[in-house]
């Protein structure tokens, strides 16, 4: 058998998001085949064997990797369009386009998602695909080969829509499934694709799209489905007071309780937004251990409002990052939303509880993987963890004069990324990809954007 490499990293500060939030000043990480075997303040134990390269990180920040957990990769080739418009005025301006995406234009916009994030940092990745065109080929498919080429750990969200407005739902009917096409469909996914093992890159959720676009039916079916296949389930929940109004007219309760009564709350559960939640709505995802994937700028893109994170976080609710998707986060990377997460939480009416910039770090990492189901496995730099990590360089003009380099990171401008790791393997070299050619990329997804324009202008 062939005896395992070793990578050595010396000389950098280290954030490693254990339960401790233990940082180094100057430290050391040893990287075993895609483990991490050992790390801690000073220079790397003497006589390692099998060391196929050593980095010297002067002047660098190593942090776990950071992990999104949720985006729709679609809208990378809708970016900039609906700009002044709340979520519902957004979405139906959206929808007539979107209900053309085809199986190319769909791998170009997750080669683009992905790059834009891999390049900032980010290990893991998710996407929350809802929208499959009648005979639009393998969405899924294009999606998880754009991940699965990139080299970033993955989970696909297997999103669906059967609520059109015939149902009184917002997307247009042609735009939806039938419930048993997006069953089947979500269980072929799952049993294709989703991986158990310890160092899975690959995972697929059960993800029906937001209570007014699909019909209880297929939520209490995806639920459960999903722990039928003992998978997680993901969705968007409480985004903003249409949401809340639609819910109250429709079901006679606010979004909370109607997840609660389709099966929708627990510890496999993770939602999206959560912005418009009260205090027995925070102690439910509490009580249940539901997650939250918290989206500072979309909800502001979108004037959804502002999440109360730092009282989710008190109540024990978990938390990670997301960028949503770039057709409401134009941005499409996971690191401005760290700062950003710290400065709309200051702007709201719980500012005096607001995130500390260690806090903001922890969301976009530990709290991420917690999301995901995978913080055993990543989401801090510890012993036996997966080798998911990155290098943000803290030396130059931008970065230099901060004492503090988790401060640095968060509220500074965003921070080069020499060297980002997934599974022991680096995607991420002088800020850019390894895995994929990113001018290739910016060629591919725009002649896909405009081919998507063209055809939806046709009608
Ligand atoms: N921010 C977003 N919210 C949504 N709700 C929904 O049903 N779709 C979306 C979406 O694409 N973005």
């Amino acid at each position: 058998m062939e005896a395992v490499q070793r990578i050595v990293i010396e000389n950098c500060a280290i954030a490693t998001v254990d339960a401790k939030d233990t940082e180094y000043a100057s430290g050391y990480l040893v990287l075993a085949g895609h483990r991490i075997e050992s790390l801690g303040e000073g220079r790397a134990p003497e006589g390692l064997e099998n060391v196929a390269r050593r980095i010297d990180a002067t002047g660098h920040l190593a942090t776990p990797g950071l992990v999104n957990t949720h985006h729709h990769f679609y809208q990378w080739l809708t970016r900039g369009l609906a700009t002044d418009r709340n979520l519902f005025d957004w979405l139906v301006a959206l929808y007539p386009t979107w209900a053309r995406l085809d199986e190319p234009m769909v791998h170009a916009a997750a080669r683009g998602s992905l790059a834009m994030m891999a390049r900032g940092g980010v290990t893991t990745a998710m996407d929350h695909h809802y929208v499959f065109p009648r005979g639009s080929g393998d969405l899924s498919g294009a999606v998880l080969r754009a991940a699965r080429d990139m080299g970033v750990r993955f989970t696909l969200a297997r999103g669906s829509m059967d609520r059109g407005e015939k149902d009184g739902g917002l997307p247009p009917d042609f735009a939806v499934e039938t419930i048993e096409d997006a069953l089947a469909a979500t269980e072929e996914t799952v049993r294709q694709h989703h991986d158990t093992s310890f160092d899975a890159m690959t995972q697929v959720a059960v993800a029906p799209c937001s209570p007014f676009s699909v019909s209880t039916e297929l939520m209490r079916q995806s639920a459960q489905l999903a722990r039928s296949l003992g998978v997680r389930l993901h969705t968007h929940g409480s985004e903003t007071v249409e949401e809340e109004k639609f819910c109250h007219e429709l079901f006679g309760m606010g979004p909370t309780d109607y997840f609660e009564s389709t099966g929708w709350l627990g510890e496999d559960v993770w939602m999206a937004h959560c912005v418009h939640m009260n205090d027995s709505d925070i102690a439910a995802f509490a009580r249940t251990g539901t997650g939250v994937a918290h989206c500072p700028s979309s909800n502001a893109r979108l004037a959804a409002g502002i999440a109360r994170v730092p009282d989710l976080l008190a109540a024990g609710v978990p938390v990670g990052l997301g960028v949503d998707g770039a057709a409401s986060n134009e941005s499409g990377e996971l690191h401005t939303e760290l700062r950003n997460a710290l400065l709309v939480g200051r702007l709201g009416p719980h500012r005096e509880a607001a995130l500390t910039v260690r806090q903001a770090l922890r969301l976009g990492t530990h709290g991420g993987a917690q999301v995901l189901g995978r913080a055993a496995e990543i989401g801090s730099l510890e012993p036996g963890k997966l080798a998911d990590l990155v290098l943000w360089r803290m030396d130059t003009l931008a970065h230099a004069s901060i004492a503090d380099p988790v401060a640095a990171l968060v509220l500074g401008a965003p921070a080069p990324v020499t060297a980002s790791f997934v599974n022991g393997r680096q995607i991420v070299e002088g800020g850019r990809l390894r895995t994929a050619d990113e001018d290739e990329i910016a060629r591919t997804t725009r002649a896909q954007a405009r081919r998507l324009a063209a055809i939806a202008a046709r009608g």
